[in-house]
């Protein structure tokens, strides 16, 4: 893919509504369990980004077909599949390449995986992957690749060492294959973690505990086919949160999946924003106090991410630029990676008052005026929060490597200008 540029006129109101696309990190695992079953799957609302593209290319590449029968519906069918070499290109590009190794394991027998990509933004550890599939009954061997091997797995008492969402999926789909019943303990529970569960069910498979930290699975499962709806991509409402609130702007998003956004609507109720639920809608009105809430006695507050059902790790960037905007002084703290908060520099210079205290804390002191500025995406959200701030910022802002947005925001720059953001897209001149 071209790598692309987004000429941003910064300092306009935005308004109306938009509905978020289904959610990437849930259509993924689910595009790669749909290798689990020889019958034809059909997946409605699957976002077309440049992730989801890169599995399709992935899973046509063992065998399975796959065809968009519309812009957002996917079918596939795995009638047979082949753990065949997969290309390390394809397999760098994603994270979620790593999440063939459940459905190809469980058909094949055996799988050698290129490692997977991702975003840059701190160590990602496989180590739970490998301690689950172990105690599934493979055998895992890691070198330049990945090897997974298992004549018949088997259900097991797994506890993770920690709640990897990831890891979680790929155990989960293993487990539906596996002989005899698996608890699956410490597990993540995030909401894609509970649509791949739903999803499994859909096939035929037998599982408890869907959206808790112990996930009980009755294996081996027989599986038919599936029609199944993607749940809507509850980081992406959250982004629209924050963009309404940088703006100051009244937006309505629809059918937002409002039964998942307790622990993000807390997080920017402590940065003055107040959302309203009007059925499945979640609105966000304009002429918000954006004024940060004290803890008691008047301390700093701190906003957190952690495993769900907590504030996500997906949606700090986009707080701390919304925070740069709000009355009052915050620290926001990044437990998960450590290369994630970096991108603040370029808020710095575009006139953010924060201090980034060491790789996971950040001290932000608001509001601030932003100025237009050139930037380069690092990673999909740190690239969302630096499109925010180019549209809150007066002047013109460049932002580089936009094509990392586009990893996880299906065509962004046509949406939010259809609520009046003025951006364009255009090739890459150059790769600052
Ligand atoms: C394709 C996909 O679904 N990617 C998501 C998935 O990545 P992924 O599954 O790779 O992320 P993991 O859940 O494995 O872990 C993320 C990081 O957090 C650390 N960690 C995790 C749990 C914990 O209790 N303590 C802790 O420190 C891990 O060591 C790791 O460094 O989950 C991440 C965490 O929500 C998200 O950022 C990614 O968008
Ligand atoms: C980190 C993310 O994605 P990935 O795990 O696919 O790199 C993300 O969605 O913010």
């Amino acid at each position: 893919m071209a790598p692309v540029q987004y000429i941003v006129e910064g300092g306009h109101r935005l308004g109306g509504t938009i509905e978020p696309s289904g959610n990437k990190n849930a259509a993924l695992p689910i595009i790669a369990a749909a290798l689990l079953t020889e019958h034809k799957v059909t997946l409605e609302n699957v976002p077309r980004i440049r992730d989801t593209e890169t599995l399709v290319e992935l899973i046509r590449s063992v065998g399975a077909s796959a065809e968009w029968l519309e812009r957002n519906t996917l079918e596939i069918h795995a009638k047979d599949v082949r753990a065949a070499d997969l290309d390390p290109e394809l397999c760098a590009r994603i994270r979620a390449s790593i999440l063939l190794a459940g459905p190809l394991l469980a058909r094949c027998g055996e799988v050698a995986l290129p490692p997977p990509g991702g975003d840059v933004i701190g160590r990602r550890r496989l180590d739970t992957h490998f301690l689950a599939f172990e105690q599934l009954g493979a055998t895992v061997t890691a070198t330049h690749r990945l090897e997974f091997r298992a004549t018949r797995l088997k259900g097991a008492d797994v506890f993770l060492d920690e709640p990897s969402v990831t890891a979680t999926e790929n155990a989960l789909i293993a487990a539906v294959a596996a002989h005899g019943t698996t608890h699956l303990r410490n597990a993540a529970s995030e909401p894609h973690v509970q649509d791949l569960a739903h999803f499994l069910v859909a096939l035929g498979a037998r599982i408890e505990g869907i959206g808790t930290n112990t996930i009980i699975i009755h294996g081996p499962a027989k599986l038919g086919g599936a029609r199944y709806v993607i749940q809507p991509d509850h980081i992406e409402v959250g982004s629209l949160i924050g963009l309404a609130a940088v703006t100051r702007s009244p937006l309505r998003i629809a059918r937002a999946g409002v039964e998942h956004l307790r622990s993000i609507r807390m997080g920017f109720e402590r940065l003055g924003i107040v959302c309203g639920v009007e059925g499945d809608d979640l609105v966000v009105p304009s002429g918000q106090t954006m004024k940060i809430h004290d803890d008691f006695g008047g301390h700093v507050p701190k906003l957190e991410d952690q495993p769900w059902p907590a504030f996500p790790a997906d949606l700090m960037s986009i707080a701390i630029v919304t925070a740069t905007q709000c009355d009052g002084v915050i620290l926001m703290f990044e437990k998960m990676f450590e290369s994630r908060m970096f991108f603040v520099d370029k808020l710095i210079s575009m006139g953010a008052r924060i201090v980034l205290c060491d790789p996971h804390r950040a001290i932000v002191a608001g509001p601030s005026r932003l100025r237009g500025a050139l930037m380069t995406s690092p990673d999909i959200r740190a690239g969302m929060a630096m499109l925010l701030a180019a549209v809150a910022a007066e002047g013109t802002s460049t932002i580089n490597n936009a094509d990392q947005i586009e990893r996880g925001y299906e065509r962004i720059e046509e949406r939010l200008n259809a609520l009046g953001a003025r951006i364009t897209r255009v090739p890459a001149r150059d790769s600052h």
